[in-house]
């Protein structure tokens, strides 16, 4: 079993968003990594950041993908620090990788109205959100297989984008 199509980003990329309508254009099931966590721990990702620190919600974030890779085989979309770890970037190398791009003013606008991105959540969220992105882009870059620009597409755009930048990608991961 192997997934359509796993989705990353930086937060506010949309993976939450898009992940279920591109789940439902290419008819297949749809989850979310985050929820997987938050299910299985029985804490909210803010309390688990906050009582147990980064690394270990990043150990149990590399478990929670390497189980999802192996059993969902719909949309899968990860967490946006999730790439980080190398373990979960040597697995993506199998499957087909659809990197949601959101550039900084887009980025900081859709994460600033929620308190539950506890990366996020100091005093300077768009040095916070830049210094992000200026780490993460090549790590995106490494293991995406299509690359969508979000910042003037809606949800709906995205998907028929990413719809359309899959089609060539179908045989990786399959
Ligand atoms: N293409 C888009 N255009 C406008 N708003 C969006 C878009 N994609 C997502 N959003 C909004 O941004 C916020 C964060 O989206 P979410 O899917 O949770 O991102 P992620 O899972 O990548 O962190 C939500 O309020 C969502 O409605
Ligand atoms: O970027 C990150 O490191 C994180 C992004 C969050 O998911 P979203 O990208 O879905 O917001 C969540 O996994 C956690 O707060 C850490
Ligand atoms: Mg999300």
């Amino acid at each position: 079993m192997s997934p359509r199509a796993v989705v990353i980003g930086p937060p506010g990329s949309g993976k939450s968003t898009v992940g279920p309508l591109l789940a439902a254009a290419l008819g297949v099931s749809f989850r979310d990594t985050d929820d997987d966590i938050v299910a299985s721990a029985g804490r909210a990702i803010s309390d688990i950041f906050a009582d147990d620190g980064e690394p270990a919600f990043r150990a149990i974030e590399e478990e929670a993908v390497a189980t999802a890779l192996a059993e969902h085989d719909g949309v899968l979309s990860l967490g946006g620090g999730a790439p980080l770890t190398p373990g979960t970037r040597a697995r993506l190398q199998e499957h087909p990788v659809v990197f949601l791009n959101v550039g900084l003013a887009a980025g900081v606008q859709r994460t600033g109205m929620s308190s539950a991105r506890p990366l996020l959540a100091g005093i300077n969220p768009r040095a916070t959100f830049k210094a992000l992105l200026d780490q993460r882009l090549p790590v995106y870059r490494e293991v995406a297989t299509v690359e969508i620009e979000t910042d003037k597409r809606t949800p709906e755009e995205v998907v028929e984008a990413a719809v359309a930048a899959l089609e060539p990608d179908r045989v990786r991961g399959q």
